[in-house]
This record gives structure tokens, C-alpha cells and sequence, in this order.
């Protein structure tokens, strides 16, 4: 499913946070959002996912405004991992994953078995199936992160917007996410501060400032000048002799 954002501003108190942000994510893509921190990217993702309202413009899943369409309907198309999502409830594993069924439950569709296995396939696709009775509280914060991309994938979205998804995680586990979201036949939106991970998406966009100042193939948005400027970093690109990727390595700050 396409999303795209139209001329979309945010202000809190009259402070603007966001400014004329114009995107489109094609059906199947994954969009990487980089930029220094403050830039605007979680208040970007939380408007793309319908939690905070534009001051004005518009979000479109499809050819739908999203501020036509009712939370549950949205949830049924959109889910968010948020970077600091947290409970004190006592709940297990299992049961937070299964809120992402929430959307799609009713009384004349009550929970089923195939509710069950899309649970159990998403503790699978986070590696997390063998804690899935253990107490959420009781878990680190990688494999929190996990849980909640679990939860998000239980979900079954046609979009996914995932806020610095493996800012916890441990090499294998970051390595390992980061594919199965590359491999997923939706359309995703990932925040990363890793430069490097992110020149894997199929497009990147780059916000300061509270502007989306450059969207476009990795390649040709993430050179040394753009990281000079917009992220203070000398950076030296160096060929991988294995698969002939470029590969950046940050030298000093500027
Ligand atoms: N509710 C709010 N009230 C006031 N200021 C806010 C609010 N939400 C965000 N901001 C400010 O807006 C700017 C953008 O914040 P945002 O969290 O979107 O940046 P970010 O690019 O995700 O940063 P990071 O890389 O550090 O996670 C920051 O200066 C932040 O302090």
C-alpha cells in the first residue's frame, strides 16, 4: 500500500517541529529516515501513523486520507514500533503480541486459532517463540524491542513504521531484523542511526530541522557532503572487497 505525505506540518505551543515534509513510499518499499537527533523523525513516524495530528497538510494511506479514517480502521492497515513503548501491567509475552489481533477482533469474529498461529509465527520471526511465556517486566531491553516488533507483525500490516527498531539490539539480532523487514512484501518506513544499515533500503530520506531536505537512492543521498553537513562527520567511502558495497567510515566530527 503507498503512503504518502502532502505539504505536513506539526507545531507544539506554536513552535514549529515539522515543516513542509512531501513523501511517497511506493507499495513494497523499504524507506530508511535518517538524521541528527531532534531532526523530526519519530514526530514524522507519529504523524504517519495517525497518533499526532498535522497543524496541516495530510497523510494518504492509498488514495484514503488517514483523518477520514477511524483508529481501528487504521490500526488494521498501519502499525508503529515506537522507540520507548513500556507497560507495568503484568503480562506475559505471549498476551502483548497478541494485542496486535486487537484491531481485527469482534464479536462476530472472536479470537481463533488462526489468530494463535499468526502470534506464534511472529514470536518465530523475532526469535522470542522460547520466552513467550515469561513476564514482560521480567525481559531485557533487546528482547522487549523484539516483543514489540512481534507485536507489530502480528498485526499483519500494509504498513509498517518502525522508530530506531534496533537501537537494543545485539549484532545478530539487529543483522537479523533488519532483513526480515527488508523481506516483507509491505511498505515500511524505518528510522536508523545507523548510517551504514540504512544505505540497505530501497530509498532513504534524510531530515534536519524539522524538513525532509533529501529523499532518493542510498547512494546518491548519503554522500560525504551530506554527511559533512547535515551530519557533522568527515566520512571516507571505501569499497567492500567481498561485494563491492560502499561502506562508510566516519573519521571525526566536524
Ligand atoms: N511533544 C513535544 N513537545 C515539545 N517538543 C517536542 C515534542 N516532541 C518532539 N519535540 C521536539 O521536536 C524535535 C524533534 O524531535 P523528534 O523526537 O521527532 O526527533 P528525532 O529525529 O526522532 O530525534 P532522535 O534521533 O534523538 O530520536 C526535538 O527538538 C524535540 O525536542
Amino acid at each position: 500500500m503507498r503512503l504518502s505525505a502532502e505539504q505536513l506540518a506539526w507545531s507544539v505551543h506554536g513552535t514549529p517541529l515539522l515543516s513542509d515534509v512531501n513523501l511517497t513510499v511506493e507499495p513494497g518499499q523499504t524507506f530508511g529516515l535518517v538524521g541528527p537527533n531532534g531532526s523530526g523523525k519519530t514526530s514524522l513516524l507519529r504523524l504517519l501513523a495517525g497518533l499526532n495530528k498535522p497543524k496541516s497538510g495530510q497523510v494518504l494511506i492509498g488514495s484514503q486520507p488517514l483523518h477520514n479514517l477511524k483508529q481501528r480502521a487504521i490500526a488494521q492497515s498501519i502499525a508503529l514500533v515506537e522507540q520507548q513503548a513500556d507497560t507495568t501491567d503484568r503480562i506475559s509475552v505471549r498476551d502483548v503480541v497478541a494485542l496486535g489481533r486487537t484491531p481485527f477482533l469482534t464479536a462476530l469474529r472472536p479470537w481463533s486459532t488462526e489468530d494463535d498461529a499468526i502470534v506464534v509465527q511472529a514470536l518465530v520471526d523475532v526469535d522470542m517463540v522460547h520466552m513467550a511465556d515469561r513476564l514482560w517486566h521480567t525481559l531485557s531491553g533487546g528482547e522487549r524491542q523484539r516483543v514489540h516488533i512481534a507485536r507489530a507483525l502480528a498485526q499483519k500490516p500494509k504498513i509498517l513504521l518502525l522508530d530506531e527498531p534496533t537501537n537494543h539490539l545485539d549484532i545478530r539480532h539487529q543483522l537479523s531484523i533488519l532483513e526480515l523487514v527488508r523481506q516483507l512484501p509491505i511498505t515500511v518506513i524505518i528510522s536508523l542511526h545507523d548510517l551504514n544499515q540504512a544505505m540497505e533500503c530501497d530509498r532513504i530520506g534524510v531530515m534536519d530541522g524539522g524538513r525532509l531536505i533529501d529523499s532518493g537512492h542510498p547512494n546518491e543521498v548519503l554522500t560525504t557532503s551530506r554527511l559533512q553537513q547535515t551530519f557533522g562527520v568527515y566520512t571516507h567511502v571505501i569499497d567492500d572487497p567481498v561485494d563491492g558495497k560502499q561502506i562508510m567510515r566516519f573519521r571525526s566530527a566536524v
